[in-house]
């Protein structure tokens, strides 16, 4: 019987902790978590903040309850304070203040993430908003109700910018969206990706400054404008979403961390010292795109992170195989999906790809509703032909055909094997010579 101590409950924690409990009941598992909630599935937010769902109850899958039924002990709104890892103590505080301290023999640290607040004058003025936990969505929701708050700037185009500018369209606000970056959403696509969702804004009436750095949030004691080094932009609300940086401050002084802060691991989730896990978006990934260490903050990294580090914890030994950074994003009826590297990346760092690309309806056209053109994009390495990365684009749902190309990353297939790879054919689905089959044959 070990004592099993996680810290932090949300995606990661939680998965760790269901994982060693219905595995392996003999340990004694202790989990502590500084929020109130568990298992916030942020992912929801802009639905629901868009009002295309009916509330936020579906959006927590997990309960300080339900790990107690499973037989944790659970201190929630007790955030851990200081680790002596030379004695294996934690020490935390309570929801009443009080100090304690729990030993361990096993640590996984699961403490996630914290949006990047950029150093800008105003940025502490009242409607300057973050969004990571469902309490700022409450938050923003609340505000959103004020008849005062008509123009909402978003700042940060990337996967939480664009999905909050839709949700915020949606509820009437005239909404400007800013990114630093010529474009939106340039960590996951290549132009003629990021082309289609820049449109597709566009014609939902999302005012778009792309390539501008804000400089200043102007207001008395509410922001009013967004000052950027081209405009000047009328602002009832700010919400800053340029990133997440890893929440470190647990082990900052004693793990060895990667360049942006995270816990460095290796392929069982250990980190620098034996006995001591991270989980989740605290830690670094294996990324086979780059076969090396990378640093992607996704909840699906943090569940199955969380699973190899609960079973290494719990005394099997197994290893994760990397991961792709597979992402998706549905924008009122434009879907994308990506994996791995885009073709402007690759070549940043170094790689000499190439892209080959296919567009075509999914269906024969003999097929004449529901029958909508896919964009595809496979991006490969040009003397290893690895495929090492692709993008998908449609008003249909492609989205199950992007898993076959992460997992062809994982497992370094080239071009041409999945050129001659059986994809089965009914009209019904798809084409004889469908998108993806014409997109690796005309590979250079
Ligand atoms: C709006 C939004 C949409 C998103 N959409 C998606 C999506 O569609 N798909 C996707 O894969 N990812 C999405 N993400 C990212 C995803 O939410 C994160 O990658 C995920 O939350 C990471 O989970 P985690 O458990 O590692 O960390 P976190 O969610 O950051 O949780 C960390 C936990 O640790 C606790 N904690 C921190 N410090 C302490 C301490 N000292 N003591 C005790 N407890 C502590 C916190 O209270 C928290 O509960 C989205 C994020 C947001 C904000
Ligand atoms: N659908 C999904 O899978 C999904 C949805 C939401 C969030 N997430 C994940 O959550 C994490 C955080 O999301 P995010 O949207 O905050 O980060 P992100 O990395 O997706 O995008 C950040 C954006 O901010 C821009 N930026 C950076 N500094 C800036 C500045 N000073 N001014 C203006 N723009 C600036 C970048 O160019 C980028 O476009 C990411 O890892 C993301 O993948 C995933």
């Amino acid at each position: 019987m070990s004592k099993i101590l996680i810290v932090g409950a949300n995606h990661a924690g939680t998965s760790a902790a269901k994982t060693i409990l219905t595995n392996y009941p003999e340990h004694e598992v202790t989990v502590l978590d500084a929020n109130s909630n568990i298992s916030f599935l942020g992912c929801g937010m802009a639905l629901w903040i868009g009002n295309q769902i009916s509330g936020p109850e579906g959006l927590f899958y997990s309960s300080k309850e339900q790990l107690e039924s499973l037989g944790a002990k659970v201190y929630m709104q007790s955030p851990a304070e200081k680790i002596d890892y030379d004695h294996k103590a934690v020490y935390a505080k309570d929801m009443d203040g009080n100090e304690f301290s729990l030993n361990y023999d096993k640590l996984i640290l699961a403490t996630g993430s914290l949006p990047i607040i950029p150093n800008l004058p105003g940025k502490d003025l009242e409607n300057v908003q973050k969004v990571k936990l469902y309490q700022h969505a409450q938050d923003v929701i609340a505000r959103l109700e004020n008849p005062d708050i008509k123009n909402v700037v978003v700042v940060g185009a990337g996967y939480i910018g664009v999905e909050l500018a839709e949700a915020f369209e949606r509820h009437g606000k005239n909404v400007t969206l800013i990114d630093v970056a010529d474009t939106c959403l340039p960590t996951y696509y290549d132009e003629p990706f990021t082309d289609m969702m820049r449109e597709n804004l566009r014609e939902n009436g999302i005012n778009l400054a792309f390539g501008e750095t804000v400089v200043e949030l102007k207001g008395d004691t509410k922001v009013k404008e967004v000052v950027t080094d081209k405009n000047t932009y009328p602002a009832d609300m700010v919400i800053l979403s340029i990133g997440f940086r890893p929440n470190n401050e647990l082990g900052k002084d004693k793990l060895k961390l990667f360049k942006n802060g995270a816990y460095l691991v290796d392929k069982k989730q250990q980190t620098s010292i034996e006995d001591v896990y991270a989980i989740g978006d605290c830690a670094t990934v294996y990324d086979n795109s780059i076969q090396d260490t990378n640093y992607i903050a996704l909840a699906t990294n943090s569940v199955r992170s969380a699973i190899v580090a609960a079973h290494n914890a719990a005394g099997s030994f197994i290893e994760s195989p990397g991961v792709q950074g597979s992402n998706g994003i549905a924008i009122y009826d434009l879907k994308m999906v990506s994996t791995g590297l885009t073709l402007k990346r690759a070549i940043g760092l170094g790689i000499d790809a190439l892209a080959t690309d296919f567009e075509d309806f999914q269906k024969p056209e003999f097929i004449e509703e529901g029958n909508e053109k896919v964009k595809i994009r496979i991006v490969y390495d040009k003397n290893t032909r690895r495929i090492i990365g692709a993008q998908m684009a449609s008003k249909h749902d492609m989205s199950m055909g992007i898993h076959m190309f992460s997992l062809a990353i994982q497992e370094q297939v080239t071009i041409d094997k999945l050129a001659l790879t059986d994809i089965f054919f009914l009209p019904h689905f798809n084409k004889p010579y469908n998108y993806i089959t014409m997109a690796a044959i005309s590979a250079k």
